[in-house]
């Protein structure tokens, strides 16, 4: 099984979704920004990349039962204050999808068409069949500030990643890693795509051609630097120093926002990702699919808190042990270990 061409229709649907996210965020207006129900900001750019998504794979791959989980819902959009947004929404959708060629004869989608195909995304995922799994924009946050952000898109089969694709628009194509200057972080916009088995790539998001990637082959964890949220309200920041100060890393760490961090690790730019949300936040596999795939197929490891690999096949949340570590597998033993050690000491503390 080679997923060739479902891998070829996600490296488009979030090509295309990119455009579409990086043409809002030039123009962002605070009156783009609305608050779900969780107090979480969501843009059109995040409705709309949504709907090209939905679209882009059911038109490429007509032949396959469409299942798709991903973050947003059409709630709000369906109600009477909804409708000038989503208006907007469709106007972009229609813009993107038209100025592709191969869908310039397809007839524009009228709003009702773009609230069906965000609704595709309301599939619950699972253990038995394929899932797309789609964050439409990972880091929305990010997104708004004008800083990093990624359209992250992944299919499971019988519960296991087999391909992801992450689309950067803001990551620079040289490595953002400590020695880096500012000057070579001029040219942006990063393509990584992984498949199971056969190694993770990446290009330029204007359409270089790809190169494979490897996770940085660092051992001494003295010479490690480590990723982590951007937002503070994500994940506990003074628990990744008191590992990484553990471990022996000497680099402060680099906070910057979405699956960008695993793209960024995927090719060496850092060696470390530590994540550990408050207590009671429930992880979402849209958070971590694509990016899973993306470090894993590029030599890495991704594991929960206890070592555990991280499974998806249990719909939408992952059931996990308190956090995401990731590194390369030199790094893993000792960073598993500073990560246990600083854990106890936080528990005992309490
Ligand atoms: N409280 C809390 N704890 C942990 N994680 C949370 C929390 N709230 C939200 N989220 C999810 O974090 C996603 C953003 O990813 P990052 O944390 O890597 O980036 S950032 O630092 O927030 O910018 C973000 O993804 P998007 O909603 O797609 O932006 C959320 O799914
Ligand atoms: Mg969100
Ligand atoms: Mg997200
Ligand atoms: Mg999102």
């Amino acid at each position: 099984m080679t997923y060739d061409k479902e891998l070829a229709a996600a490296k488009k649907a979030a090509s295309l979704a990119a455009t579409l996210c990086q043409k809002v965020q030039k123009a962002l207006l605070q009156s783009d920004v609305h608050s779900k129900s969780d107090k979480s900001p969501v843009t059109v750019a995040d409705y709309g990349s949504q709907a090209v998504v939905s679209f882009v794979l059911e038109k490429e791959l007509p032949t396959e039962l469409f299942s798709l989980v991903a973050e947003e819902d059409t709630g709000d959009l369906r109600t009477e204050s909804g409708q000038e947004t989503l208006q907007r929404i469709t106007k972009l959708v229609n813009d993107s999808l038209g100025n592709e060629e191969v869908y310039a004869d397809t007839p524009s989608l009228s709003t009702e068409d773009v609230l069906r195909a965000i609704d595709h995304g309301k599939s619950e995922g699972g253990a038995v069949g394929r899932h797309w799994v789609l964050d439409p924009i990972d880091g929305t946050k990010g997104f708004v500030r004008g800083d990093q952000y990624a359209i992250a898109l992944a299919l499971l089969d019988e519960g296991k990643v087999v391909l992801g694709v992450l689309a950067c628009p803001n990551l620079p194509l040289a490595s953002i890693n400590q020695h880096s200057s500012e000057s070579s972080h001029d040219k942006v916009g990063c393509l990584f795509f992984a498949k199971v088995g056969e190694g993770t790539y990446m290009q330029s998001l204007d359409g270089s051609s790809p190169v494979k990637v490897h996770v940085s082959a660092i051992a001494n964890p003295e010479e490690a630097s480590f990723f982590e949220s951007f937002e503070a309200a994500h994940s506990l920041h003074d628990l990744s120093s008191s590992i990484a100060k553990k471990l022996g890393v000497k680099a402060p760490p680099v906070r910057i926002d979405s699956q960008a961090k695993y793209g960024a690790l995927s090719r060496g730019d850092g060696a470390i990702y530590l994540r550990f949300p408050h207590k009671g936040y429930r992880e979402k596999i849209w958070d971590h699919a694509a990016g899973c795939i993306v470090v894993t197929e590029a030599g890495g490891e991704v594991t929960d808190a206890a070592g555990n690999p991280l499974d998806f096949s249990k719909g939408k949340y992952l059931d996990l042990d308190t956090g995401i570590i990731v590194t390369n597998k030199k790094l893993m033993p000792s960073l598993l270990k500073a990560v246990r050690a600083s854990i106890e000491e936080k528990v005992s503390s309490l």
